[in-house]
Parts: structure tokens; sequence; C-alpha cells
């Protein structure tokens, strides 16, 4: 509905009967227009009200202006001058009187401003058009206003509610389609195994060697995952399925579920029909002892394949990596590793002081603990080895068929020629389900295998859900902070609980727990954190595992993945503060389906907390144990001996410590 007044030019000639009808059916057009507008204006909402009352405020303050304008005009006009003029001015002052008036003169304003002579005609028909800004006709104005005002208030911005207080929905996080459905791989190990005959993607080699082993079973993660790495080398190394490069793998399943053999296999299995030896895996991993163990587990099934796995974790000096990694013939670098095992630190070293190491032929990244390893991307390993990848060797002219270059866009040019595409392969207990932290990583079209879907957790408040591993029994032991060591002993001596691995929340703690338990007597006890060197560190677990050692008091350096085969009781002798690290301490029993018991020593203040925080995570349950106190009374005065004498070497330590 046109809501504005179209000035019509009538012309000089025109006469005026032929005036008059022509006004008359303006006037009827023009009521019927405010007739209709008025029906259409609804019941006025709180909104509108609002709305209206700005309406009128702005009505009302350009009425006051027009007002004064008419006043001045009407004073002018008053003094003797062309009745003419008068008449106008009393039409112009009955207008004037009308501009206060009602919505209902609006129909008398309009048929008077049509019903002058043409000059007032013409005026009336400025003063409509004064009034499309102001005045006349004002209903139209305020509906023009507050259509305008709508289109405003709708275009700019929208009006919060009231202050009142309403309970607010908390946000469930939406996670990426591939994070919210994993491939689900089955927790329970001991009732899901399948026979290696039962996998068909396992070569025969690889499956002797897993037998002579005494491997005869693959555990659910194995059995899932196995097949998928081996599937995205089926058309060979250089391209993946269909031409595409293959997708990155992220796997989540409980500690000790045999996540390492996953790896293991399908890797040694792509590279066995290698012809050059260059580098086409690295492994990283955040501890010299995680890099250990791994190496070890890559050189056993690697052995009589001709593969060669190399270790850069800062065991032995740079120069030794150095000459293991590659040697100059000819004065032509060759490689003289197929697979790396590297700590960050390391391997950013021999990346930017080692000519002879070249990441141009990379085909696996393996990030083992990866939750660990993105939260700790320190040296900025994972840029680095990024960069190492893509960008030409220093010196090398580049222009190698093999040049590798950043993933983009697919497009006909970027698959030709063939490359090798960059594969990652993410390992943990506790994969982060943060998809910010997992931007860091830059997966490509990623596959999740998981244990855990975000719908299982038994807590939806949680965020994050993880898996505990089948035999495991969680307890709790409330306790003072001075009867800690007593409980300790009273497991070893008198409820006979061996081995047991300790962890201590400081290097300092575990150091005194050790001290007292030499001191006491009867323990064998050793302890394990950076106090001792890498040789130290690595001799005392051997003995541990070799049963030499009953209480093993370690700081969360052997909290990650470290796998000590027997260790049947984990305790927490200080209680953890993350989640994380209670799951990764308790993961070091319970391994491969076998059964342990999990203990954590919790001061009063700590047990809501502590119980809150392991029953969110999608603990199976955590049970109270209670150590009477008439157990400990045989212990006792023995205990409190030891503690005087514990104080007196402390004393000395420090004393050393400041000279
Ligand atoms: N198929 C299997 N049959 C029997 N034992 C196995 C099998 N696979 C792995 N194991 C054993 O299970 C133990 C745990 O394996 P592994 O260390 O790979 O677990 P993990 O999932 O990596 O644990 P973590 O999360 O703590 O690193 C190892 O001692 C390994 O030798």
């Amino acid at each position: 509905m046109s809501l504005f007044f179209v000035k019509r030019y009538l012309g000089d000639e025109e006469d005026d009967a032929n005036n008059d009808s022509r006004s008359e059916v303006l006037l009827a057009k023009l009521q019927r227009k405010v007739k209709e507008h008025q029906s259409k204006t609804t019941v006025p909402s709180e909104r509108d009200t609002l709305k209206k009352k700005r309406g009128k405020k702005e009505h009302d303050f350009q009425e006051t202006e027009h007002t004064k304008k008419r006043k001045l005009q009407k004073k002018q006009r008053m003094s003797p001058a062309d009745p003419e003029e008068r008449s106008e001015g009393g039409i112009s002052q009955k207008k004037e009187v009308t501009l206060e008036l009602t919505v209902e003169d609006k129909d008398e304003i309009v048929q008077m401003s049509l019903h002058t002579s043409k000059t007032d005609q013409q005026e009336a028909i400025d003063k409509t058009e004064l009034s499309e800004n102001s005045k006349v006709p004002e209903e139209i104005q305020c509906d023009q206003s507050k259509e305008d005002t709508e289109k405003t208030l709708q275009s700019s911005f929208t009006i919060l509610g009231g202050f009142e207080k309403k309970i607010i929905q908390k946000v469930q996080r939406v996670l990426p389609l591939w994070l919210a459905e994993p491939d689900v791989i089955q927790r329970d190990i001991t009732s899901n195994l399948v026979p290696i005959s039962a996998v068909p993607a396992i070569c025969a080699t690889l499956k002797q060697k897993l037998e002579s082993n005494g491997i005869l079973h693959l555990f659910p993660v194995q059995a899932e995952v196995i097949p998928a790495i081996l599937e995205s080398v089926s058309h060979g190394l250089l391209i993946g399925r269909g031409g595409y490069k293959p997708r990155d793998i992220c796997v989540s399943a409980p500690t000790g579920s045999g996540k390492t053999l996953a790896f293991v296999i399908p890797v040694i299995q792509a590279l066995m029909e290698r012809v050059v030896c260059v580098v086409r895996v690295l492994v990283v991993l955040p501890t010299k002892e995680l890099a250990q163990q791994v190496w070890k587990v890559f050189s056993l099934y690697a052995e009589g394949t001709g593969l060669k796995v190399v270790m850069v974790a800062g065991q032995k000096s740079f120069t030794t990596e150095q000459a293991t990694l590659s040697e100059n013939r000819n004065g032509i670098g060759h490689s003289m590793a197929d697979i790396v095992v590297a700590t960050p630190g390391r391997l950013v070293d021999h990346i930017n002081k080692n000519d002879g190491f070249n990441l141009e032929h990379l085909r696996f990244l393996i990030i083992d603990e990866a939750d660990r390893m993105i939260d700790s991307l320190h040296h900025s390993w994972l840029s680095q080895v990024i960069k190492a990848v893509y960008k030409p060797r220093r010196g090398s002219d580049g222009v190698s068929i093999f040049k590798r270059t950043e993933p983009t866009h697919i497009t006909a040019t970027s698959l030709s020629p063939p490359q090798t595409p960059l594969q990652k392969l993410l390992f943990s207990a506790t994969l982060t389900q943060n998809p910010e932290k997992l931007q860091k990583l830059g997966l490509h079209q990623p596959r999740l295998f998981s244990s855990v879907h975000s719908q299982s957790t038994t807590n939806p408040e949680s965020q994050e859900g993880f898996n505990f591993p089948q035999g495991l029994t969680e307890y709790y032991v409330p306790c003072s902070q001075a009867r800690k060591p007593l409980i300790i002993i009273h497991f070893i001596l008198q409820l006979k609980f061996s081995p047991i691995l300790c962890f201590t929340n400081s290097r300092e703690a575990a150091h005194r727990l050790h001290l007292l338990m030499q001191l006491f007597g009867g323990v064998r006890a050793a302890e394990f954190s950076s106090r001792l060197s890498p040789n130290e560190r690595k001799r005392t677990l051997k003995e541990f595992e070799q049963g030499k050692i009953q209480l093993l008091i370690s700081t969360d350096a052997a909290a990650r993945g470290i796998d000590i085969n027997g260790v049947k009781y984990v305790v927490n002798y200080d209680a953890p503060q993350f989640i994380r690290n209670y799951i990764h301490r308790v993961g070091r029993t319970a391994r491969a389906g076998k059964a342990g018991l999990a203990f954590t020593f919790l001061l009063g203040v700590q047990r809501n907390v502590f119980l809150q925080m392991v029953r969110s995570a999608g603990s199976p349950g955590i049970q109270k144990h209670l150590v009477q106190q008439h157990t400990l009374l045989g212990l006792e005065s023995h205990y409190q001996q030891t503690l005087l004498e514990l104080e007196n070497i402390i004393k000395d330590e420090m004393a050393q410590k400041h000279f």
C-alpha cells in the first residue's frame, strides 16, 4: 500500500469543475487508503507500543518544531494582508489546530487539503508532503516511521529479553562427524580376541613372527586398525585408494590394549618390499623410555626383513646417532634408516643440524601418546617435520620427479605427478576430542577408531569419557599425609602386595619415600624419576620387570605407555591432579586383558573432588579400602624411629645442597 502522497500537477488550463471531480476522486482514493491502513494496524504488542511511543516521541518532537514554524508563519500572516492569505491562514490555522488532532481528523485534514483552492491545494499538498516527514497523515507517518523503525530495528539489532532469571540450557558440544561417529573398538579384550588367521591382510612372514612371540590372537584394536592401515597402502606407497591421499587415522583405546602392535605390524608390512633405504616412517614419542620400548618392538618384528630401525632419543650422543642415521659414500649421502623412532628434542636437532637426515620420502608420521604430544608441541617439532618433508633438502636441486608439495585442494594438476602422501597415525589411551587441539595436527579426512564414543559417557555432563582397562579394579584409601608411608609398608609386609608401582606427584616426594623405605628395611624399593640418569632408569625398569624390586617409586615419567609385565598393583601415593594422569598411571596394571588393582591414597579434603573427577571420566566404579588403625600398631614404633633418622638425613642433604 503506497503510503506516500504523490503530488499531481493538474495544469493551469484545468477548469474548476474538472478540478472538483478530480479532487473528489483523489479524496476518495486517499480516504480508502487511510481506512485500509487503519484496518491493517493490529493490536499493538508491547514492542509495537514501545515503537509507537518511540514514533510518537519523534512525532511530538517534529510536531513541536513544525508548530513553532507555523506560529512564526502565522504571525507573519496576521499582519493586514490579503484576506486570501488570512483564509489560508485560517485554513492553515485550522490545519495548525488540527495538527494536534487525532486520527479521525485525518480524513478531515485530507478532505480539507483536497477541497481547498489550487494554491491552497498546492499548499495543502506541500503540507501533506511536509507531513510526509512530520505530520499529516500522522497515522501514516507513525506507521511509516513505525515501519521504518521496524525495519531499522529488525536490521540493526534484536531487543534482548528482560532481566528475569531463567535457566540457561547447557550447550552440548557438537563434534565433527568423524569424532562423533567413530569406528567403535570393543573394550573387552579377552572376549573379543581375533585369531591371526582371520586377518588375511597380514602377510605370512609377520604371522609367523607373531606366533613365534606367543601372539596367537589379535586384540580388538589391532584387528580393526591393522587392516585399515594396510588398505591405505594396498595400491603402493605412492597413492592411496582411488588415487587420492589416504585418510589420516586416529586411535583411542584403553591402556594396555595393544596399540603399539597396531601400528608396528602394518608399517613393517608396507615397507617390506622396499628397494631403496630411505626414511619412510617416523615415530614420535614423549619420553626416552617409551621410545626405547617402541624401538624394541619395531626391531623385533623388522628382524629378517632387511628394514633398519634407528632410535634418536638422546640415549646416545648426537654424533653417534648421526652415524646410525646416514653415511656418506662417494660424496653422496645414503640413509641408514627406514624407520626412525624419536623424541621431539633430538628429532628437531637432527632436522636442523644433520644434513644426512632426510624426510623427503616420509610416508608415515606416527604420533604415540598423541594427546600428550599435542599439548606439548615444544620445539615446534611438528611444523619442523612438515617443513622437512615438503621443502627440498638443502643442496638438492628440488627437480626430482618425487618433489613433494604440501597437500592443497584436489585438482588435476595436484594429483600429477603422483607423489608419496604423508599419512598421520595418532594413538593414545586418552585422545582428546577437542577439535581445536586436533586442528593443530592438520589432519586429512581423519578416521577415528575409538573404544569410547561421545554418547557412551556414563555422565552426559562430562565432556570427555575415557575407557578403563577391563581387568582393572579401583580403590581409594582414606588416610592422613603422615600415615601414607606406613600404609605402603602395611601393603607390602602384611598384605604381601608385590610388585607395586607407586606414583608420587614430585621427584622430592619419590626420593624421600625411597629413603624412608631404605631406612625402615625389609622392603626392596627403588626410585624412578628424572633424578636418575637415563641408564640408571633403564636398569631400574629392567630389575623391576625381573621382580628384583618390590616397590618402584616413580613420578609421572613412568606413567605414560611404559609396558612393564607383571605389575599387579598401582598405588597413587599422591592423588593425581588430572584425569589423564590417573588413567595412564592405573593403566600400568591390568594390561593385555589381565587383572590389576589400583589404590589411591586420599586426604579428607581431596575425597569428593577426586571421586567426582574419576566417576565423570567413565570409571566403572571406585571402591573404598579402609585400613584399620589396629593393623598398623605393630609397625608404629619402628616407623617413628625411622622418621627421626629420615629427618637427620634430609637435613644433611639440604645442607650439602646449599654448599
Ligand atoms: N595380540 C596380543 N596378544 C597378547 N599380548 C599382546 C597382544 N598385543 C599386545 N600384547 C601385549 O600387551 C601389552 C600392552 O601392549 P601395548 O604396550 O602395545 O599397549 P598400549 O595400548 O600401547 O598401552 P599404553 O596405552 O599404555 O601405551 C604388551 O606387553 C604387549 O606385548
